[in-house]
């Protein structure tokens, strides 16, 4: 058994995207039945221990249904209605089935933006991290009404690893309605065969992989490229059909299912290159003796009480140098507190942010999961 397929045994955290042309039986109203399936392998999931973040496309799909249109428009303002009526069926079909195993939801819309601008990266982040560690299961889409070229091309396979490098998942599984990757479109290609592994960056993929059915689907192309971003975290891809019976309870298990799109570095220096080659430093933090021992050695989050000074001219989400009282550098992170702010609440406890700051933020100055030590 191949060693990507049996870290889906072990694997802690899932990010599981459902497709349109999986929830919408090809552009009817949402499948209600299977979403019912879905929730209730995610419930058996969590009840095993994985922490689940749900990405399911469908709103416009349902919109459409909803607003008694006939044909899906051409126009993008008339998509971008529609997926604002049909994100409400949406989650109320979701609500609605995680209630039946007392499970709360949370819904989130996010824009590719929201993951390039450090702010809104964090901020996104702390609430995405939030809601797993009360035991909520968020159910992700697309903020359709702030865009449109991500309308256009149908591509909630890049949100999907987006949302996997933001919570750091072991695992993206993208459900769709074909058994995985085929070496050619099998709609068209009867003699297509399914790859069941290969590495993500492997460039052969990208000519196997088609266009969706309908006109403006990502397809098999969005799910690779995707499988590639979420390989920069360190996630697994796995590329699977929804309709398969406990298809999510059969990949826990590592049957052959599937295609697997296995990264080339591990998790964690995958995570280290991601965070160093992502941006430029924007200031210092030189920490006391005691920090230094603290995150180095006991691998911890950087609290404000262990900052000495704070040079440079930061906001929020930046990158800045973490070094020791002589100068020699410890590491890099992105920074919670923009430079005024952190220049407040250094070498006091966390307990006296909100007294500053007149806010509470994180804890931490710097997380130790944003947090790569030289
Ligand atoms: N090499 C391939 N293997 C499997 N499916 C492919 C391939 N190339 C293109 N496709 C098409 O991709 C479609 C799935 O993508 P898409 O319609 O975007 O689904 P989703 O809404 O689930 O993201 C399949 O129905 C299939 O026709
Ligand atoms: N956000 C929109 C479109 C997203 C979409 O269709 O993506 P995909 O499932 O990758 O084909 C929706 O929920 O209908």
């Amino acid at each position: 058994m191949s060693q990507a397929r049996n870290r889906l045994k072990t694997s802690r955290r899932w990010v599981v995207k459902i497709g349109s042309a999986l929830l919408t039986n090809d552009g009817e109203g949402l499948d209600l039945a299977a979403i019912g399936r879905w929730v209730d392998q995610l419930a058996q999931l969590r009840r095993e221990g994985v922490e689940i973040v749900l990405v399911s496309s469908g709103s416009i799909a349902e919109g459409i249904v909803r607003l008694g249109w006939k044909n899906r428009p051409h126009e993008v303002y008339k998509l971008q209605a529609a997926a604002a009526v049909g994100q409400m069926g949406l989650v109320q079909a979701y609500e609605a089935n995680f209630k039946r195993h007392n499970t709360l939801t949370a819904q989130i819309l996010l824009t590719h933006e929201d993951h390039s601008n450090r702010k809104r990266y964090l901020n996104a982040q702390a609430t995405l991290k939030t809601l797993l560690s009360v035991g909520v299961v968020p159910v992700v889409n697309e903020n359709d009404t702030v865009v449109t070229k991500e309308i256009r091309f149908g591509d909630n396979d890049t949100l999907g690893a987006l949302v996997a490098n933001l919570v750091e998942a072991d695992a993206l599984i993208l459900l769709t309605d074909q058994r995985g990757l085929y070496t050619a479109d099998p709609r068209s290609n009867p003699d297509a065969t399914l790859i069941s592994e290969a590495m993500a960056g492997d460039s052969t993929l990208d000519a196997m992989a088609g266009t969706g059915g309908r006109l403006g689907q990502g397809g098999m192309a969005t799910k690779v490229r995707a499988a590639r971003l979420a390989a920069r975290s360190g996630a697994v891809t796995v590329i699977a059909s929804g309709r398969e019976d406990d298809v999510l309870l059969k990949l826990r298990q590592a049957d052959h299912l599937g295609t697997v799109l296995v990264p080339e570095q591990s998790p964690m220096a995958a995570r280290k290159q991601w965070i160093a080659g992502h941006l430029q430093a924007r200031g210092t933090l030189t920490l006391d003796a005691g920090a230094v021992t603290a995150l180095v050695d006991r691998g911890k989050s950087l609290l404000p009480a262990g900052v000495r000074a704070v040079t440079g001219s930061f906001s929020r989400g930046e990158m800045v140098v973490i070094s020791d009282e002589h100068g020699r550098v410890i590491g890099r992170g992105l920074v919670n507190y923009g430079v005024e702010d952190a220049q407040k609440i250094i070498g006091h406890p966390s307990s006296y942010i909100e007294t500053v700051l007149g806010f509470v933020g994180e804890q931490e100055l710097v997380h130790r999961d944003n947090l790569v030590l030289a």
